[in-house]
């Protein structure tokens, strides 16, 4: 295989995804254009760039959510631990547990705190006896920071809660299966600074248990909270590499111009 124009060169983190040549259609509208990254195990990785240039089309490529869009075709090659994720023989429930997603909106069931995080687990066949089920709750509540705040009430409706909590019960939801990925797109855009930061100090934690893909719009928490950053612009995968060389010395002059806020 041919070395891929973008990657970052001389990582030290083990790869656990990689895309090659991954162009992405609604309908004849090109919304990606032959875009090679890897994601790497221990490294959080953010994608960034202006409204419209296929930040989340692209991550939804990575645990096949576009699948859902009818008039949406992919194309090109995307790995998992060196598996082909849009394989013959890849079973897409699996790869959305291995792969899980965090929405912009937080959307917990309209069920209680404790089924929204049991959910999984029970369809996943992954929990024998009840006692070992609670167990999974406990964990993933407390891995997400939110143990604390719902023990008391894991009976009460997940709705219920404020939104940077129902953001964090989310991602309570989406480590209760024991996934190997965390795609986030935008999950910060409808909370307060206080609920970010959280969510924000939550990535820190989380980062080396699961490899983490984010969606922002947000510079300033892209340069927070990831290792790796990605700028796309109009379909294309303009530069990727260090967080830190991104943000201070861009190779690309249309890096530059979006993070010194000339467009965007
Ligand atoms: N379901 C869809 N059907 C048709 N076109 C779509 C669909 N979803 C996205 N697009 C188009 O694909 C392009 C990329 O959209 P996408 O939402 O991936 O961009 P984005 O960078 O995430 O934008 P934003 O930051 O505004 O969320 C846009 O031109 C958008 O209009």
């Amino acid at each position: 295989m041919d070395a891929p124009a973008h990657r970052t060169a001389g990582g030290t983190s083990p790869l656990k995804m990689t895309a090659r040549n991954v162009n992405v259609f609604y309908g004849d509208k090109q919304a990606i254009k032959d875009v090679s990254i890897d994601v790497d195990q221990d490294h959080v990785t953010a994608f960034i760039g202006p409204s419209g240039c296929g930040k989340s089309t692209f991550l939804r490529t990575l645990n096949r959510m576009n699948d859902t869009v009818e008039s949406a075709r992919v194309e090109g090659d995307i790995t998992l631990d060196g598996e082909d994720i849009y394989g013959s023989s890849m079973d897409v429930v699996q790869l959305r547990a291995r792969v899980g997603m965090v929405f912009q909106k937080p959307n917990p069931f309209p069920k209680s705190i404790y089924e929204n995080v049991a959910y999984g687990p029970r369809i996943h066949g992954l929990a024998s006896t009840k006692a070992d089920l609670d167990r999974m709750v406990e964990k993933s509540l407390r891995r997400a920071g939110l143990w604390e705040e719902v023990k008391d009430r894991l009976l009460d409706s997940g709705t219920a809660l404020s939104g940077g909590q129902q953001q964090r019960l989310c991602i309570a939801r989406a480590i209760a299966v024991d996934p190997e990925v965390i795609l986030m797109d935008e999950p910060c855009s409808a909370l307060d600074p206080i609920a970010t930061a959280k969510i924000e100090e939550l990535i820190h934690e989380l980062r080396g248990r699961y490899a983490i893909v984010i969606v922002t719009h947000n510079m300033q928490q892209a340069a927070r909270v990831s290792q790796k950053t990605a700028f796309f612009h109009l379909g294309n995968l303009v530069e990727y590499g260090d967080t830190s060389e991104i943000f201070t010395n861009p190779r690309e002059t249309r890096t530059k111009d979006y993070i010194t806020g000339r467009y965007g």
